[in-house]
């Protein structure tokens, strides 16, 4: 179980980016997370494998709190959580098994890891998951001869081997296609359920959310508005979240430039 309260995350001394966020989502619930570019998802996300250092509040995973944990400590709660990102983050020279053992890295030597000598258990761990999702036959290719869905499940897998607790997901299917990307939320919600995992999923497609996750949360500058099933995300919900947010000015920035209303686009596929 993931437990976040009060989590608060300040930039600098900007105005803070997450206000006293509270959140708990059991084993095998699936958790989609949406909200407007800007409204602290990725934060939230990387508050909880400590990518970035929570200002303060308390993030605990099955009890053990993650905030304020340092060095060999850090290291191995960080073991706990399992991540997939929106670009897949492989090493394109490596083979997919290569790229699937890596998940293993916090557990194995540096000599190990430096020889490639995994033990036969993690090899073995890593085909039956690679079975399961379905790119066991791509063991021995490169990573980069694969597709963006095939690249996926090797994130996927990767993630998996670390036996986490909880996986994160940041904008998993942003570099899909429509269908590729309904097979990776299908993947997930299974994974959940077989594996009795806690799946937090950032994700800007509110019709993907509500068709592969039991539960949404709506963040607007970095307040939880809404919690609830898909049924409860009526139009007012949606309004709630995304209402009268505009897209930056094109001359605010590169890191500005992600329109804000592109999620506005997305929700028009949404059957409200
Ligand atoms: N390293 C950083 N330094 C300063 N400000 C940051 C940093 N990272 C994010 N921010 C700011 O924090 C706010 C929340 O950003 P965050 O990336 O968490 O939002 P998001 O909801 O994930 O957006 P998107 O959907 O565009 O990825 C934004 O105003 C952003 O500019």
């Amino acid at each position: 179980m993931l437990e976040i309260s009060k989590l608060v995350k300040r930039y600098g001394r900007d105005e803070p980016v997450l206000k006293e966020l509270d959140l708990v989502v059991e084993g095998n619930s699936v958790v989609s997370i949406v909200g407007a570019s800007g409204a602290g998802k990725s934060t939230m996300l990387r508050c909880i494998n400590r990518l970035v250092e929570p200002t303060s509040g308390s993030i605990k995973l099955n009890g053990q709190e993650l905030v304020n944990l340092r060095g060999a400590a850090l290291r191995r709660a960080r073991r706990k959580i399992g991540m997939v990102f929106q670009g897949f983050n492989l090493i394109d020279r490596l083979t997919v098994m290569e790229n699937v053992l890596a998940g293993r890295l916090g557990y194995v030597s540096l000599y190990q890891a430096i020889s490639r000598r995994y033990p036969q258990a993690d090899i073995e761990r890593a085909f039956t998951l690679m079975e399961r999702v379905g790119i066991a036959h791509y063991a021995n290719k490169r990573a980069d001869a694969l597709s963006g869905g095939e690249r996926q499940r090797v994130g996927v897998v990767r993630a998996l081997m670390q036996e986490p607790e909880v996986l994160l997901a940041d904008e998993p299917t942003a570099s899909l296609d429509p269908r590729t990307s309904e097979q990776i939320m299908k993947l997930l919600q299974s994974l959940a359920s077989e594996l009795s995992l806690p799946v937090l999923i950032n994700i800007h497609n509110v019709a993907q959310a509500k068709a592969y996750t039991e539960r949404i949360v709506g963040l607007r500058h970095g307040k939880m508005i809404f919690d609830g099933t898909p049924a409860d995300f009526t139009r007012e919900a949606l309004d709630a979240i995304y209402g009268g947010i505009e897209a930056p000015d094109e001359d605010e920035g590169e890191d500005t430039k992600k329109p804000a209303l592109a999620t506005r686009k997305e929700v028009t596929d949404d059957p409200l």
